[in-house]
């Protein structure tokens, strides 16, 4: 895994016209070759000191003026030494400057996170604030940005730590049983409890792969519902423009639309779907049968009823949505007369939805279904209204909104979340799993098999901090980033 002694250069900034362009050289020869683009700056220039300097072509005519930076190893970004030449952002002369450097047989262009990956390797940086560089510049929302940001300050790889300390405590006591039973005596004692515990530790983190995965990527929240019941009057109201098309002829809808919204920083794609109902036409069977694909994809349905609608077909409607949690809500609340309204207007009554229950019921679960027998009424269940809202006059629309984070996020806030990503949960599973079966071995088997399984959790773990991880892994790890990273 040692480094190739190449010097490095690429682009540090986004190849488009801009004030300042960067060209970054990392190795070696950074200084050497820097200073032939740029011969006014002394040959050991001061670390850090901003050298304002010309640069020039292989013939010494001037192509730009700019600011010349010299990190020296191991007080860099990679550890190495590193130059950066600040020029204007005109992308043809930064492409002259790129190819000059390269003229030297020493300097190649950077693979995409290269930098990034000589800052690992030389132990700037662990594996998780490498990933989080890469978070930081991919985050879409505020609640990204923040969560890549803590990242990068070592959230993440504290948390790690804290599992990877006293698990390697754990095995070094059991090797020194193993390898010493007469001094060591006793030290395994509580070996049981120790891994018990450091698995449940294990399991709570790979568990916030659920909230890492909705900062990273945003939300996915579809409305969806009967025909009619103004779906995309409230979509269009949510997006905050005229995106849905609105009428009042049910099966308007044809393909789901989607808009990107910003909620408190998290970051939310709605979708607005085909009204579902039987027996439609042709092309709007096609619709509803995308809406139904749609739904199982989700993280959260929002079912949008008429007013009126019976707890019965609520319930019907809800169980459209498979798996994925549903927030019931009656629409068009505007219509209604009152916060009485429901009072036997709708059926038999007891069967239909209480309409006008005033507050949100926040985080609360799926809508409670009452049976005949209780009257519609149960103790245990005193039934949350479905929140009103209408998508026209905007009534009940930012209270909705609150319900959704709430569903989402369950409390806490977005910018705490620390970023566990698919790869960290994978390992965390194999960590949490070799850790079962040294529990297990703790009572029914021999001190070596323990050890041994205590031995495979540390290198799963190892693979989310960095400490044992293959090149093939961090070549994968590394192709996400954009060149110049
Ligand atoms: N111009 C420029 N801006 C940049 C970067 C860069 O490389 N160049 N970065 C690149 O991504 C980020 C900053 N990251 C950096 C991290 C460490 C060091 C560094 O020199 N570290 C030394 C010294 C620390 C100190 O003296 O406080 C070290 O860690 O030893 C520099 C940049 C964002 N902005
Ligand atoms: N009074 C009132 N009318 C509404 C409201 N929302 C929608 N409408 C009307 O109801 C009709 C249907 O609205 P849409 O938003 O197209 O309903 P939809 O659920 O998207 O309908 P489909 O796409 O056909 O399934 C239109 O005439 C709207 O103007 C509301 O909040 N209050
Ligand atoms: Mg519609």
């Amino acid at each position: 895994m040692t480094p190739d002694s190449a010097t490095i250069v690429a682009l540090a900034t986004a190849p488009a016209a801009g004030a300042v362009g960067i060209l970054r050289l990392s190795g070696p020869a950074a200084l050497e070759v820097a200073r032939r683009l740029a011969p006014g700056v002394p040959p050991s220039p001061t670390p850090r000191h901003a050298y304002l300097a010309s640069f020039v072509d292989a013939v010494g005519a001037v192509l730009d003026e700019g600011l010349f930076l010299y990190f020296q190893a191991p007080r860099s970004f990679t550890g190495e030494d590193v130059v950066e030449l600040h020029a204007h952002g005109s992308p043809r002369l930064l492409r002259l400057l790129l190819a000059r450097a390269l003229e030297d047989e020493r300097v190649r262009p950077a693979f995409p996170g290269e930098f990034t990956r000589r800052a690992f390797l030389h132990g700037r940086i662990d594996l998780t604030r490498a990933e989080a560089v890469a978070d930081l510049v991919a985050a879409d929302s505020e609640a990204a940005v923040r969560a890549a940001a803590a990242g990068l300050s070592g959230a993440l790889a504290e948390r790690i730590r804290s599992l990877e300390t006293p698990l390697r405590e754990l095995h070094a006591d059991l090797e020194g049983v193993l390898n010493f039973p007469d001094e060591a005596e006793g030290a395994d004692a509580e070996a049981g409890p120790r891994v018990a515990s450091l698995r449940s530790v294990a399991e709570a983190l790979r568990a916030e792969v659920g909230r890492g995965r909705l900062v990273r990527q945003g939300a996915r929240v579809a409305l969806y519902g009967p025909v009619n019941a103004g779906k995309s009057t409230l979509f269009n109201r949510l997006v905050g423009e005229a995106r849905a098309l609105v009428d009042d002829e049910p099966g308007t809808t044809r393909d789901a639309l989607e808009a990107r919204v910003e909620w408190d920083g998290l970051g939310v794609t709605l979708y607005d779907t085909a009204g579902l109902r039987e027996a439609p036409g042709r092309v709007e069977a096609l619709g509803i049968a995308r809406t139904r694909e749609l739904l199982s994809a989700v993280d959260l349905a929002v079912l949008v009823l008429p007013p009126g609608t019976s707890r019965e077909e609520a319930a019907s409607w809800m169980r459209d949505a498979g798996a994925t949690p549903v927030l019931a809500v009656t629409g068009k609340c505007d219509v209604l007369p009152g916060a009485r309204a429901e009072q036997g207007s709708v059926g038999d009554g007891a069967g239909a939805l209480p309409i006008g229950a005033g507050a949100l019921p926040i985080g609360a679960g799926a809508l409670p279904i009452n049976d005949a027998a209780s009257g519609g009424r149960s103790a245990t269940l005193p039934s949350p209204a479905p929140p009103r809202v209408s998508g026209l006059t905007g009534e009940g629309v930012d209270a909705l909104r609150t319900s959704v984070l709430a569903r989402l996020w369950g409390g806490g806030t977005p910018s705490a979340v620390v970023l566990v990503s698919e790869r960290h949960a994978d390992a965390l599973r194999r960590t949490a799993e070799a850790l079962g079966r040294a529990e297990e071995a703790s009572r029914v088997s021999t001190l070596e098999v323990l050890s041994g399984e205590v031995g495979l959790a540390l290198e799963a773990l190892g693979e989310v901090s960095g400490t044992s991880v293959s090149d093939a892994l961090l070549d994968t790890l590394f192709q996400r980033f954009c060149i110049g990273k």
